[in-house]
């Protein structure tokens, strides 16, 4: 049976925000106007915002079932202009001849160089500016000691300030009193934090509150990342958060000399200095333990996101219990609000807007959930997977992707993250942690996380007795009657015994061909595949003397595939298959004859075949080879009005073609380990269409572009299948759907 999966997207009118671009485009046609109208008449028919209800069956229909046949919806264009067109369809048979070619190792980028020509630098949407990465400044290398400890939490708190000056002796800042600042209580990649000594206290028994005769004082220096801007970021979330439920109450700050100066109230020690012991009065051995930061934990985070903000760095680290002799010292709080983010905003009360820059990692590499490593826009669901790593490091004292060094260590543990099972990675843990990993890690990006089934997943492996509990879980109960109260006590276990019904995350992945399709006029199409390279010459050259020119082009097995049609508007093409990717001079050659590339496919052997045309409108052209996927170069390029154009992939490595003059005026990345089908539905809404694809066997990347003049309206389709979907073509023709580009590699079955 041919295995199919299939992604529809239905024309929607971006959201206003997102139209808002550099160069605007031109005003509609009088048709355009009436079509409008029309379409405004059957606006029911295709809501600007979809239902969650509705979304998730349409993503449900796509990504969690194999079906036979399309799972296509009716396409809304209703007329259909009858042409002389014809479809042809020209599948044939080849004969397999594989060929081995060297390795590619290198890596190049090739401009081609023009006079003068105006620049508009395409939409970018930047990642927060800042963006840290926690335990080490700018990058993650601080973060993987030598030692066990350092491996495992980042920097330690040895002393190592030779980078900043000295912390000043005595503290006065914001009308507070004056502290003498005495031993260091822990470093962070931004902030140190001390003790601070209140002189001359008139009650020498306040422990806690604005006059406690002992507080924290978080050094954070003005020089530092997270001060770009001026007081750190972090002031505005504790203003918003501190004194809330597990979180400590900030009760002064201001500068003093080159430091910004929070006074919080003092806590006890850091979920990471328990689990090494040193703190020997609390053991982490117990399992029970583990369970109550579990419990308080996710009750943190609720009332947390509940007051619209996201943590974006739960570890154990930032996880403290309450002051030793005091009430709170059997309280859990979280600290550092350094990576906090708003998932809701302020103004409109809405979700934050879904948005992935795949180089804009931040949190801490062992803590961080996917998402995170991908770039994508922090929401709630964010913090539980890290609560999850945090809970499962407490009771297994290592994650399976521990040790991994290098400078792709962010993608190798992120690889690794998505291979892991929730049952593997919670073998030996109680059930309920493998519940509570499977149900985070398949949470959507607006999915309200159901905290109280979570804290109730702890609950019942916990006596009855609250006063016995090692932790207080004080902070849940609300949760829990909450639970309770939709439920019913009897009805627990069941609850329990649910599985997520949607897991994303956890498909086997699988390599299959992914195609594109997008709605328009007929025209002519052929599709072509399991091509040897000394077959390609006679089906390009009959497809041409029909009036066909290639539009994409993709490789499987070191086979080409083809897809030609009559409506690219090129006039005059070539292509050569090279065993180099990409083989520059031949590239550069036909540049100098007015030819871009307009499509590129790599063989899994390295081998190339690029395909340059006369037609686009380009006025410059660019392209880099790569052993990762080149991010950061496509985001460098997008400023200086480049647009991705084309993109291959020949083994591991990444060829992507941007260009000057495409008529795209805003562009994003959709980058996955597996088919980032949320991502895709997400940018869909928002009015984006898919105008690239490439694939490896780990990685799947979608360039999603808006165009001047586009229809709002256009439908795009995506289709996943384990065969060449030759069959499926032909019923998308019959819709008037033809295939704008394709890829094999990576997804998930
Ligand atoms: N209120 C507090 N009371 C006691 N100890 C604290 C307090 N706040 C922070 N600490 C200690 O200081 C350490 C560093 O603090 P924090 O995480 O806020 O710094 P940071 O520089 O922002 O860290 P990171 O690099 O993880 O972002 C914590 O791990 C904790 O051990």
């Amino acid at each position: 049976m041919v295995q199919l999966r299939s992604g529809v997207r239905h024309g929607q009118l971006p959201k206003k925000k997102e139209l808002i671009a550099p160069i605007k485009p031109p005003p509609p046609t009088r048709q355009a106007k009436n079509r409008k109208k029309k379409e405004k008449a059957r606006m029911v028919r295709k809501p600007q915002r979809r239902t969650r209800q509705k979304q998730r069956k349409e993503e449900d229909e796509n990504d969690g079932k194999n079906v036979d046949n399309c799972n296509v919806s009716p396409p809304l264009k209703e007329v259909q202009e009858e042409g002389d067109q014809k479809i042809v369809r020209n599948p044939r048979k080849r004969t397999r001849q594989q060929q081995s070619k060297d390795e590619v190792e290198d890596e190049n980028v090739v401009v081609k160089k023009v006079d003068n020509c105006n620049v508009t630098p395409l939409k970018v949407q930047e990642g927060n500016e800042a963006a840290r990465v926690s335990g080490g400044g700018t990058e993650q290398d601080d973060f993987f000691g030598t030692t066990d400890e350092d491996d495992c939490f980042g920097t330690s708190d040895v002393d190592d300030e030779e980078n900043t000056d000295p912390v000043p002796e005595l503290v006065q800042v914001g009308g507070s009193p004056a502290y003498k600042v005495e031993r260091k209580l822990g470093k962070g990649g931004f902030g140190q934090v001390y003790v601070g000594r209140r002189i001359n206290p008139p009650n020498p028994d306040e422990k806690t509150g604005p006059g406690a005769v002992e507080v924290a004082l978080k050094f954070e220096h003005s020089s530092s990342k997270g001060c770009n801007y001026g007081p750190p970021c972090e002031w505005q979330a504790y203003k918003a958060l501190g004194g809330s439920h597990g979180v400590p109450q900030v009760h002064y700050k201001g500068q003093q000399g080159d430091y910004y100066i929070m006074v919080m109230d003092m806590l006890g020690p850091c979920l990471r200095d328990v689990w090494y012991n040193k703190f020997p009065s609390i053991s982490m051995s117990s399992i029970d333990m583990v369970i109550c930061i579990a419990i308080e934990a996710i009750s943190i985070l609720e009332k947390m996101h509940s007051r619209g903000y996201v943590h974006g760095d739960v570890k154990p680290e930032n996880i403290l219990l309450g002051l030793p002799g005091t009430p709170d010292e059997k309280k859990v709080f979280i600290v550092d609000l350094g990576c906090a983010s708003r998932w809701r905003d302020s103004l409109t009360g809405l979700h934050v807007d879904y948005h992935q820059a795949p180089d804009d990692f931040r949190g801490t590499i062992w803590f961080a959930s996917v998402h995170a490593h991908l770039g994508r826009t922090m929401s709630r669901r964010d913090d539980l997977e890290s609560l999850a790593y945090t809970l499962i490091f407490l009771l297994r004292g290592r994650l399976p992707w521990q040790g991994y060094q290098g400078e792709n260590k962010n993608y190798l543990v992120c690889k690794k993250k998505m291979a892991t099972s929730p049952k593997a990675l919670c073998s030996a843990c109680p059930e309920p942690f493998r519940r509570f990993v499977e149900y985070v890690v398949n949470l959507k990006f607006d999915e309200e996380p159901n905290y109280a089934k979570y804290v109730s997943l702890f609950d019942w492996l916990l006596g009855p007795n609250p006063d016995l509990r090692l932790i207080s879980t004080d902070g849940a109960t609300k949760l829990l009657r909450e639970f309770d109260h939709k439920r019913g006590q009897s009805t627990i276990e069941e609850e329990n015994n649910e599985r997520p019904n949607k897991k994303v995350r956890m498909g086997v992945p699988a390599t299959q061909w992914i195609s594109v399709y997008d709605d328009r006029w007929p025209i002519k199409q052929r599709y072509l595949y399991n091509m040897t390279d000394e077959r390609l010459s006679l089906h390009i050259e009959k497809g041409k003397g029909d009036g066909l020119f290639i539009s994409s082009v993709a490789s499987s097995s070191n086979l080409w595939a083809l897809i030609m049609d009559n409506g690219t508007g090129i006039y005059a093409q070539v292509y050569e298959v090279s065993p180099d990717f990409l083989h520059k001079e031949w590239i550069m050659e036909q540049w100098e004859h007015k030819y871009y590339i307009t499509a590129v496919a790599g063989a899994s052997n390295g081998s190339s075949l690029v395909v340059m045309s006369k037609g686009p409108l380009y006025s410059q052209q660019s392209y880099k080879v790569s052993n990762s996927f080149p991010f950061k170069w496509i985001r460098k390029k997008w400023r200086e009005g480049f647009a991705v154009t084309a993109m291959a992939t020949a083994g591991s490595t990444w060829a992507i073609v941007m260009s000057r003059g495409t008529g795209f005026y805003n562009q994003v990345v959709e980058l996955d380990f597996h088919y980032p089908s949320e991502g895709l539905h997400k940018r869909w809404n928002a009015g984006f269409r898919i105008t690239s694809t490439a694939a490896t066997s780990n990685q799947a990347a979608f360039v999603l572009s808006m165009k001047r003049g586009q229809d709002d309206d256009q439908i795009q389709e995506t289709l996943r299948t384990t065969a060449f979907p030759s069959t499926h073509v032909k019923e998308k023709w019959a819709k008037n759907l033809y295939i704008s580009s394709v890829c094999y590699g990576r997804t998930v079955s």
